[in-house]
């Protein structure tokens, strides 16, 4: 079989990760990043520790003759991005969030930018570290044509790395977009000294919230059970590594939002996506307890005190 070629656009570290994957599989990579790189680059600032493979190369150029196109920005920016994107490769989709201003989730965004392209979403529990390391993990290659999603998933599996193809692109885009509010809502219960059994009942009950938003939007409230709904629920809502959880545990410990974001330099895409997904499941009349707490507190519409008591003071239902 002739080399295969992925392009992944977007130097982070989810995209140094995915290079790294994809590469040690013997794949031929081309990384795009936006500043300009002069000469072979090895290493990147998101994973200075990480090497990447020589097959690997880096470059300020939007590819042309990709197999397959890897979006790896930021999703608050992937419009921009993927708007200027040239060539006709089948486009995958691997930021996960709500666009802030549209409400538009990132496949909608590929289907206004790049129409005439075929286009699918991978997502599932993966902390970009262990990926690039060549770690153990699984995700969900999703694309409205199951076909489609098997025929892109066997291109990008590698004996690490195993995808579990989806005709389900919405529940999936659902899923990796809410379970970094979860997180935030997780780390919150933590930080503020709630216990782990909050944490585990926010967690649970966020499932049923994300299902019935899955569910309106025409999507399969089943997907929420798999890898990339409560596979990274479970990663991220547990993980030290999550950005959206840590960033939960400082909110709950007392720091501000502001002080928080001034420190970092890495995205924590919970934070815009909480207000967007809220205005979602609002337009669809879908009850998302849990994201509203966090859009209310991201936003300053209601203090520490007042998220916890809203958080657990719920009348229990029927489960
Ligand atoms: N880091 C992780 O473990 C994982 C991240 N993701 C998702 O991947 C997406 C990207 O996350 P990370 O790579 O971790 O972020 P990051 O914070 O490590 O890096 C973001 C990268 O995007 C670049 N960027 C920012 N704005 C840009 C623009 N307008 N045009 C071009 N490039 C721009 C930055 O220079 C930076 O290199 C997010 O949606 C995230 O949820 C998904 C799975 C795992
Ligand atoms: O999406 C991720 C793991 O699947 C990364 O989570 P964070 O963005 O919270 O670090």
């Amino acid at each position: 079989m002739a080399e295969r070629h992925i392009a992944i656009i977007g130097a982070g570290a989810w995209g140094i990760a995915l290079a790294c994957a994809e590469g040690l599989a013997g794949r031929r990579v081309t990384l795009w990043m936006r500043s300009p790189v002069a000469g072979t680059v090895r290493s990147l600032p998101r994973l200075p520790q990480i090497s990447l493979p020589d097959n690997v190369s880096v470059t300020g150029t939007f590819p042309l003759d990709a197999d397959l196109t890897l979006l790896t920005v930021p999703l608050q920016t992937l419009r921009s991005v993927a708007a200027r994107l040239p060539g006709t490769s089948p486009l995958v989709a691997c930021c996960k969030g709500v666009e802030n201003v549209t409400g538009a989730l990132p496949l909608d965004i590929l289907a206004e930018t790049q129409p005439h392209r075929s286009h699918a979403m991978l997502s599932g529990p993966n902390f970009a570290i262990e990926i690039a390391g060549g770690l153990p993990a699984a995700a969900t290659l999703a694309a409205a044509r199951l076909d489609d999603a098997r025929r892109y998933a066997a291109l990008l599996s590698t004996p690490t790395l195993r995808l579990y193809a989806s005709d389900d692109p919405l529940g999936v885009q659902i899923a990796g977009a809410a379970k970094n509010v979860v997180a935030i809502a997780a780390g919150i219960a933590i930080g503020a000294g709630l216990g782990e059994n909050a944490r585990a009942a926010l967690i649970t009950r966020s499932i049923v919230e994300i299902g019935r938003l899955t569910e309106a939007l025409g999507g399969k409230a089943a997907t929420i059970a798999g890898l990339s709904g409560l596979g990274d629920l479970i990663l991220t809502c547990t993980g030290a590594g999550s950005r959206n959880y840590s960033l939960g545990i400082a909110l709950g410990q007392g720091e501000t939002l502001d002080t928080i974001l001034r420190s970092r330099t890495t995205v924590a895409e919970g934070v815009a996506t909480a207000p967007a997904l809220l205005a979602l499941a609002r337009r669809h009349g879908v009850d998302m307890p849990v994201t509203n707490v966090v859009a209310r507190f991201l936003d300053g519409g209601i203090d520490l005190a007042r998220a916890r008591e809203l958080l657990l003071e719920r009348p229990p239902t029927v489960e």
